[in-house]
């Protein structure tokens, strides 16, 4: 019989007793593991060997994780220099005890943050003490970081760790958990028997060079076969990131629901933005606090002189016999200031005044998801952009069901049956909602967006004379409650997290 070198190898270096891994073949022959797997594929072909496989978890220590599992965890030394200090028997300083404990950056959080979550004592206005009956022997989590492997070559199968102490090191980042297939070779009858009638080796050649082509060998030799299921090495291509991706969902769910979408500008005037929508001009949203201003050009050119009258009239006087308005004073010049816009609702104004694609008549649904602007601090849940999924809807006789009704239908589509409704007050909507939902993970109720039936005050000058329900929600936080994270920097920005901008596959 004559086979390919690297089978010959493979077959020789397999057994018939024992199942040998395309690893320990690969050490024996001397060969890469794609190579080893090709040919133990091509035996298994010709029936000389049978190939098993399964899915092995293998667990290693993070850089951290293994800085740890020799110094010990954090919050072990603060206990330990606690108990130095007395704290098991009076508070101490928690200045002292952390001085002499060596911990330092970083580690002082970790370690404060890990402590009383353990059970090793409390921390309380600036004292420690220490629980005098804890043990950090019996520390699961420290425990699992003497018997985790430190490195690749060494990773073990699934050692016997439990599962919530793995995620608990997972999440702290201290150890990495990877999948990976483990392919096994064993000698079938057929191939003991093949190897004792003896084999002879038939070169192939596995990469055409320049030497081969121009000597003429080429004609000769035999090319060996390519092999699409080798093992390869893991490769991270690049992706379209889950919020850009999410967004294009949204919009085939809401198009998908009849609407059509909406395009405008992202910097506007003060009067698109906010007085259209019945914002008074002291309105503290409208300070400089809030809102990104421009600096050249600091305003708008043209805006429509009849419209901006009918506005002018809505905030001084009100609108219909028990109208109003503000009685305060309103300032074309204010209204003409640029700025980012802070919600896409200025697009809501500039479609439903007739003013992009002309008169809109009922019934008539327009959304747009779009980037929004704000002077927030940034926090776990607040960027200073977000996209805002805006959307109106226009029909003869709408109520709160219509509006209740059309986010469950919205949500329901990304697997979230469980919004929650709380009355709210805008300017420009009455009555009001914010929407609620529920974080898969921490449980906690988190804010998903802003909702209401236009008022009178905003559609009368607009020129519309029909009923609206109109919302902002936001994208990102959708994507929270679809994915878990819980930081809105997971996904933006230097803090992000790669794995997850990887690996979350987008359904709906
Ligand atoms: N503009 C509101 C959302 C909203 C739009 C339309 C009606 C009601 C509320 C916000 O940014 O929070």
């Amino acid at each position: 019989m004559q086979l390919k070198e690297s089978q010959v190898a493979v077959l020789e270096a397999a057994s018939a007793d024992e199942a040998t891994s395309v690893d320990a073949l690969a050490a024996a022959t001397d060969l890469p593991p794609e190579t080893v797997t090709g040919a133990a594929f091509e035996l298994e072909e010709a029936d000389l060997v049978a190939v098993s496989e399964r899915v092995d978890e293998t667990i290693t220590l993070t850089d951290e994780g293994r800085a740890y599992a020799t110094d010990r965890l954090p919050e072990v030394r603060l206990y330990e220099t606690a108990l130095e200090a007395g704290a098991d028997e009076a508070p101490a300083q928690m200045g002292q005890v952390i001085g002499q404990s060596g911990l330092e950056g970083p580690q002082v959080d970790i370690a404060l943050s890990n402590y009383a979550r353990k059970g090793y004592g409390a921390i309380d206005s600036g004292e420690i003490t220490a629980d005098p009956d804890a043990d950090p022997s019996v520390d699961a989590e420290a425990n699992a970081l003497e018997v985790l492997p430190s490195d690749e070559e060494t990773a073990v199968e699934r050692v016997d760790i439990d599962e919530k102490t793995l995620e608990g090191l997972e999440r702290r980042g201290l150890a990495d958990r990877r999948e990976s297939t483990v392919r096994e070779v064993t000698l079938t009858e057929a191939g003991v028997t093949a190897l004792m009638e003896g084999i002879e080796t038939a070169e192939t050649i596995g990469q055409v060079t320049p030497d081969l082509l121009t000597g003429g060998d080429w004609e000769d030799v035999e090319f060996a076969e390519y092999n699409v299921e080798a093992d390869a090495e893991r490769f991270d291509g690049g992706n379209v990131h889950i919020l850009r991706q999410t967004a294009e969902r949204v919009k085939d769910v809401l198009v998908g629901m009849g609407f059509q979408e909406m395009e405008g500008p992202h910097v506007d005037a003060d009067f698109w933005i906010n007085d259209c929508l019945f914002m008074p001009q002291d309105h503290p949203a409208r300070t400089h606090w809030d809102r990104f201003a421009l600096e050249a050009p600091t305003h708008i050119d043209d805006l429509p002189a009849q419209l901006v009258a009918d506005v002018e009239r809505a905030h001084r006087e009100g609108v219909g016999a028990d109208g109003e308005g503000y009685r305060s004073p309103w300032d074309e010049d204010f209204a003409r200031a640029l700025a980012l816009r802070g919600h896409t609702t200025s697009l809501s104004a500039r479609y439903l005044a007739g003013h992009e694609i002309g008169e809109i008549d009922p019934p008539a649904r327009y959304f747009s998801v779009e980037k929004v602007y704000r002077n927030d601090t940034l926090d776990p849940t607040h960027l200073l952009e977000f996209f805002q999924i805006e959307g109106w809807v226009m029909a003869e006789d709408l109520s709160v069901r219509d509006l209740m009704g059309t986010f469950e239908e919205f949500y329901a589509q990304f697997g979230i049956t469980d919004i929650e409704f709380k009355p709210h007050y805008n300017p420009y909507t009455e009555p009001s909602f914010e929407l609620f939902g529920t974080h898969p993970t921490t449980g906690e109720l988190v804010e998903i967006g802003n909702s209401g039936i236009f008022r009178e005050e905003m559609l009368e000058p607009l020129g519309v004379d029909c009923d609206v329900m109109a919302w902002g929600l936001a994208l990102e936080r959708l994507l929270m409650l679809m994915y878990g994270f819980e930081d809105i920097r997971d996904i933006h920005g230097t803090l992000c997290d790669l794995e997850l901008l990887r690996n979350t596959e987008v359904t709906y």
